[in-house]
Order: structure tokens, then sequence, then C-alpha cells
């Protein structure tokens, strides 16, 4: 996709618009001085890019770097059309307003969410630019789909610019429990952003019942009282003459895509290769995350190291591979967790390695795709334990890749997925002699067993595919005809 683009003005009306605070495509600066472009990371990225491409419809975003003004230019049939941020904007909007007051309040206060008045303004400042160039590329009627947290307030403020347009929301994080939403000094202003859309969407009926709560409570609303099913009975708030839609639309993977890419000749003889490089342990675990402290990697490591310390693991039957993506590397709640798992990684390996053998091996690298797929087809047993995740699209990807039916899931319950994927083993990620017992028992799991817990969890994960989400939220939105 990178090299097909071409720098060059289209036609500045779509019809399909998604409106995400990043371009599917990052802009770099090379040693050289030059700038070329990447896939930017993140599941929303590779969730919609696929059902986007096959709409012809424009994109919204910023090109991950500051400073930076790009026209908009088409990629391989795709309109991208780039919001420039400042330095101080990417600061206070981004790592602060976003990723250090609504990143951790989402996630049940995993850590402490900071309240900065001049963070907000400059959230306040960035949605409206966002809005303006999103009213700057639909066309007149268009369909417009807001992503995430970083956004809250475009509806309202595109409805107000634009009110003949379609309008929908989509939250890819959790929606918070509503006595923890009411500490943010600025609540009541969320939620009047989020009601400017036709239709809001969360993963799970319980963000929809939340936000409908806080709509009545804090914005003098009248929702619907009845309970908010998954992709079927929204609730419905009316705002004015609109009536404004609530739902539940667990988002998916591009399942088929991945259970043929893990089944090709490259795949398979890479996956092989990882084992080899590893040593050919009776078991290789993997953990595959943003480096970030939702995802639990600290406690799994902690498991491991009292398995190891208690001798129910042998160092030498077992390879860990934490795979970490470089995440948020300016907010200090992250530099503090990396070093931590790092000293973790250090102090597993001190005590149980052997010169040559390693039982964590830690990349704290970005991945790609195929590569990706040989790690989930090398793995036997695939560690998922965030103490709060929206869905987590990485045990989905994992059980796509396994078309041998071979390997098993430990998944955290606090993860959205662990409603769809119930013949995992759930953990609790709070209680660290759970985690290490389902371990231990992902470890001898009976292949049999393992088989009829694959078969189940790859039949859910193969028939709620992205298009399937896709579609059920634009069907709701009035976007697409019902099947
Ligand atoms: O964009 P970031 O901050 O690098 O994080 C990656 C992604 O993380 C996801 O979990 C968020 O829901 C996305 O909105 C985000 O793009």
């Amino acid at each position: 996709m990178t090299e097909a683009i071409a720098e060059q003005k289209t036609t500045p009306s779509a019809d399909f618009v998604v409106v995400a605070n990043r371009l599917p495509v990052d802009l770099e600066r090379t040693s050289e001085g030059g700038q070329r472009w990447t896939a930017s990371p993140g599941g929303l990225v590779s969730a919609l890019e696929p059902f986007l491409r096959s709409r012809k419809g424009a994109w919204v975003g910023w090109p991950g770097v500051p400073d930076v003004d790009v026209d908009e230019f088409d990629d391989d049939g795709l309109v991208l059309h780039p919001v420039s941020l400042s330095s101080a904007e990417v600061r206070d909007y981004y790592e602060g307003f976003s990723n250090a007051t609504l990143w951790p309040l989402y996630h049940d206060v995993v850590e402490s969410p900071v309240f900065d008045r001049a963070w907000w303004d400059s959230y306040v400042k960035v949605n409206r630019r966002f809005a303006e160039a999103s009213a700057e590329v639909a066309a007149t009627g268009a369909t417009v789909w807001i992503q995430d947290y970083q956004l809250q307030l475009v509806p309202t403020m595109l409805r107000e610019l634009r009110p003949d347009l379609r309008i929908g929301f989509f939250l890819h994080i959790p929606f918070p429990p509503v006595e923890l939403f009411m500490q943010l000094p600025w609540r009541a202003e969320i939620v009047r952003g989020l009601i400017g859309a036709d239709l809001i969407g969360f993963h799970r009926p319980g963000g929809a019942q939340n936000f409908l709560w806080l709509a009545r409570q804090l914005v003098g609303l009248e929702p619907t009282r009845g309970a908010v099913g998954v992709r079927s009975r929204p609730g419905m708030v009316q705002v004015g003459d609109r009536t404004v839609r609530v739902g539940a639309f667990p988002i998916s993977i591009d399942a088929a895509g991945l259970d043929s890419l893990a089944r090709t000749k490259g795949v398979i003889e890479r996956a092989k290769e990882i084992r080899r490089d590893l040593g050919n342990p009776k078991t290789v675990m993997l953990g595959v995350d943003r480096l970030d402290y939702t995802k639990g990697i600290d406690l799994r490591l902690q498991a491991m190291h009292e398995l190891l310390h208690e001798e129910r693991l042998r160092p030498e039957d077992v390879a860990f591979v934490q795979l970490a993506t470089p995440s948020r590397e300016r907010v200090e709640h992250y530099q503090r967790m990396r070093g931590e798992i790092e000293q973790m990684v250090g102090r597993i390996n001190g005590e149980f390695a052997r010169v040559g053998h390693p039982v964590v091996h830690y990349l704290h690298q970005s991945v790609d795709r195929t590569e990706l797929a040989a790690f989930f087809s090398a793995a036997d047993v695939m560690v998922v334990t965030p103490l709060r995740d929206g869905m987590n699209l990485v045990c989905k990807e994992y059980v796509a890749c396994r078309h041998d039916l071979g390997g098993a899931l430990v998944l955290s319950e606090f993860a959205g997925a662990a409603s769809e994927l119930t013949s995992a083993f759930l953990v609790n990620p709070h209680d660290l002699d759970g985690v290490k017992n389902a371990l231990e028992a992902a470890i001898t799991l009976d292949p049999a067993e393992g088989r009829r817990r694959m078969r189940a969890m790859r039949r859910q994960v193969l028939t709620h595919d992205v298009d399937r989400w896709a579609r059920s939220f634009l069907q709701a939105l009035g976007a697409e005809p019902v099947d």
C-alpha cells in the first residue's frame, strides 16, 4: 500500500468518510532527511481498512508526526485527508487528554488519570479541527463514521456544521462504569459531544447502558430503559427531532484473511523455524501486545516467575516469547511500566536461563502480519491477560491462525472478547494463583480437549468477522441495506 501512494489532490467529496485520530498510514522521517509512509499501529486500522477500501471512501486523520502539513492524497483508491497537529497539541490533546486522562479513566483507572484544564482545551480545539476537516470532505448526505475516544466531541461539532450528514460513532475502548466516568470534570461535555451522532456504538451492552444512564443524569434526556442486546435492541434517546440509537457491536478481525495467510507454505515453514530458533522446547508460550499497562504483561511474567520458582515448570521445557509493540513512549505511565517489565524479564532470565537458552524472549519491536501469523502458528499457549480491554483482537487473531486446531488460549475475563471466546481458559488477571493454574492447565492440555476448545472458538471468530461488525453497525445506522 505505502508504495502505491501518489501525492496528489483528489475530489473533495466522499459518500463514506471514516474519521479517526490516525490515518491508516504514518508519515516517517528517514535518516537521509526524506519521508515515507508506513502502516500505522493499532487494531483500529487493520479492522477498518479492508472494509473501507472496498467502498472507496475517504479517511480523515492525523499523519502520526507533529508539525507537518500534508495535502489530501489518494492511496490506491482511498482518499486520505490529513489533519495536522502541532507539537503542543500532540502533547496536550494526544499524549495528555487522550492518553493520560481518558485512556486510564476508561480502563478502570488501572493508572490514575490526570485532569488538566489546558489538556481539555486542546482536546476541544483539535476535535473542532477534525469536525471541520470532515465537513470539508463529506458529500451532501454522506455517511461519516467517527472512531474512538480521541474524538468524542466530533459528532456534535460536525452535526452543527453539517446537519445533512448521517453520523455514526464507535468507541473502541471500554466505556467505564458510571462511578468512574463521573470523576471527569468535563463529563457532561463528553456526553453532549457524543449525542450528536445518529448511532453510538460500544463493544458491550454494558457500555451502552452506562452511556444511557449518563445521558439521563448529566444531560436530562429520557432514554429508553430496556436491556440493550448484542447487535440488537439498541437503546434510544430523543434529542429534539432526532432519535439517537445506542447499541453494542463487538469488533472483530479479517478472520478469513488470517486463516489463509496461516495456511501458506511460507508461514508454516517460518513457524517451524521459530520453534527451532527457540531450541524446540516442549512448550512455546506467547504474548503479543502494545506495550501498555492495561495489558497485564507484568502479571503474566509474575505468574511465569512463580511457576518456575515452585518447579511447576522446568525452564528447559518452556520458551515464553513476549512481543511488545512500542507505544506512547513519551507518556510517563508507559515509561514507568516499560522499566518494570524489562526488569522482570531480566530477573526471570537471570534466575532460570542457561547460556544460549533464555526462558523469556522479549522483543520491544513491531512485527509484521506475516511474521505474527508465524508466531501464532508456533505458539502452544497464547497468553492474553489484560486488566481491562475493550475487545482485544490479538486473541481472535491467534484463533484465526489455528486451522490445525492446535494451541490453547488463556484469556482475561476483563477483555471484551471473553464473552465470545468462552472456550478459552478464562482467568481473573488479579488472581495470580488463578492465572498460574490456568497456564499450567493450558500447558498440560489433552490434545483432543484442546481441539474441541479451538474448534468452538474458531466457529465464533470465523463467522463474526470485521465485515460483519462493520455491516451490523452501518445497518443500524441506516447506511446499509439490512440483509
Ligand atoms: O494510536 P496509538 O495511541 O498509537 O494507539 C494505537 C491504538 O490503540 C487502540 O487500542 C486504540 O483504540 C486506537 O484508537 C489507537 O489508535
